[in-house]
Formats: structure tokens, sequence, C-alpha cells
């Protein structure tokens, strides 16, 4: 789709479904962070337009961020404008890219940063004109892939494991907290109203 890296979860999934549906859907989207953020090979992101939420949190999960130089894409994790919270997996993984002053502020007001801000704090490392997002990223690729293999793997894993493991440990609670969060009247209200604001924006 044009103008959209990734639109974040889909939130039809995370709505008006049973809690066998959310926690299916939730351990499908733990499993791709820790496929992800925990692969051994170098990944770059190629962000060609915007990406909020989930679409940021992909983003995260790559070694190196190449985005479109347009002002009209934003990235972020903008959940709390859905009435919805950013899981710790989702802030550490923020964390371990901006830091944590950086990361609060993002959070707390779920910010979606255009790309020229987003350059400025590192939430992406560099902005290329649209039509030279895919070159940048293979150009990125082939430095990436020059460093020794083994010694690039065992930095990247040593970075990301204390982030991984802790998912890991608490896998199925955090799958109970999602289902337990998300099937709230309450929040299926927020996530509603949001939908709705969405459409009319047409
Ligand atoms: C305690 C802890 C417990 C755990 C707590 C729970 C943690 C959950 C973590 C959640 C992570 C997420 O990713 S939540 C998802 C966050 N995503 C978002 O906020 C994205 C919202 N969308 C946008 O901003 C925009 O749509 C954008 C992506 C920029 C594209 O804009 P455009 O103008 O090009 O297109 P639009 O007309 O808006 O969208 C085209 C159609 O797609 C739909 N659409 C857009 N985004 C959608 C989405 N994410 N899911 C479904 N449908 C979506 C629109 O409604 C339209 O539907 P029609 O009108 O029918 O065509």
């Amino acid at each position: 789709v044009s103008k959209i890296f990734s639109a974040g979860l889909d939130i039809t999934e995370m709505s008006g479904k049973s809690n066998e549906h959310y926690a299916a859907f939730w351990r499908a989207v733990q499993e791709m962070w820790l496929k992800l953020y925990g692969s051994n090979m170098v990944t770059i992101a190629a962000i060609n337009g915007s990406s909020p939420a989930g679409g940021c949190l992909m983003a995260l999960c790559c070694d190196y961020r190449i985005m479109a130089d347009n002002p009209k894409f934003a990235i972020g994790l903008n959940e709390t404008q859905l009435g919805i919270v950013a899981p710790f997996w989702f802030k550490d993984t923020m964390i371990n890219t901006i830091g944590n002053r950086a990361t609060e502020l993002s959070l707390q007001l779920g910010q979606m940063y255009p790309a020229p801000e987003a350059l400025k704090f590192g939430l992406v490392d560099k902005l290329v004109p649209e039509d030279k997002v895919q070159s940048a990223a293979a150009a990125a690729m082939s430095q990436w892939l020059s460093v020794p293999d083994h010694a690039r793997q065992l930095t990247k894993s040593m970075m990301r494991k204390p982030a991984i493991d802790r998912l890991v440990k608490q896998r199925e609670a955090d799958i109970n907290n999602f289902v337990s969060f998300i099937s709230k009247d309450s929040i299926q209200k927020s996530l509603q109203i949001y939908m709705d604001r969405l459409k009319q924006k047409k």
C-alpha cells in the first residue's frame, strides 16, 4: 500500500472477538517480535510510509532504520491515543533504541513523529528521498554484512538477550494480561471510537 509502511496491528483482530481469539492473536504477535528482535541475521528497515504502533515496533526490531524523507510520514508507538497500553516488551524495544526519557515522553503522549523529527532523536537512523529508500537499505545491508558475522551476531545477542528473556519468562502471563485488558468493555469502547474516527476522517 502506498504511503504506509505498516498500519500496525489489525485493530479488527482486537475488537468484538472471543478470548480464545485474542489469546491466539497475541501469541502470534509475541512470536513475530521474538523472531524479528531475536534474529541473528542483519535486518534493515526500509520505511516507505507511516509506521504507527505495531509498525513502529517492527521497524525498531531491525538493526538499522532508513525512512523516506517526507514529513507526511510519521512513526511512533501511539497506543495511548487508542486508549490502549504498549506492553513492556514494546517499551523495552524502544528504550533500547532511544533511551528511557525519550521513550517515556513518546509512550505517555502516544506521539507520532514526522520523519525529520524522528531522525533528530534516533528513532530512525537515516532519511533519504522516497525513491532511494530501497537502494539506501541495500547499501546499509552491504555495510552491515561486511562485519565478521560471528562477532556481529554475538554482539547483537548480548545487547538484546535481556529483553528477549524477559518476555520468554512471562509469555503466558503476558497473554493472560492482554486478554483480560483487551476484552474489557471500556477498552473495546475506546477501540471502537478510534476506528469510527479513522473512518470519519475521509
Ligand atoms: C496492559 C497491556 C495490555 C496490552 C494492551 C494492548 C496492546 C496492543 C498493541 C497495539 C498495537 C497496534 O499496532 S494498534 C494499531 C495502531 N494503528 C494505528 O493507530 C493506525 C491507524 N491508522 C492510521 O493512522 C491511518 O489509517 C494510516 C495507517 C496512516 C493510513 O492512512 P490513509 O489515509 O492512507 O488510510 P485510511 O483511510 O486511514 O485507512 C484505510 C482503511 O484501513 C483501516 N485501518 C487503518 N489502520 C488500521 C488498523 N491498524 N487496523 C485495522 N484497520 C485499519 C481504516 O479504518 C480504513 O478502513 P476503511 O474505511 O474501511 O477503508
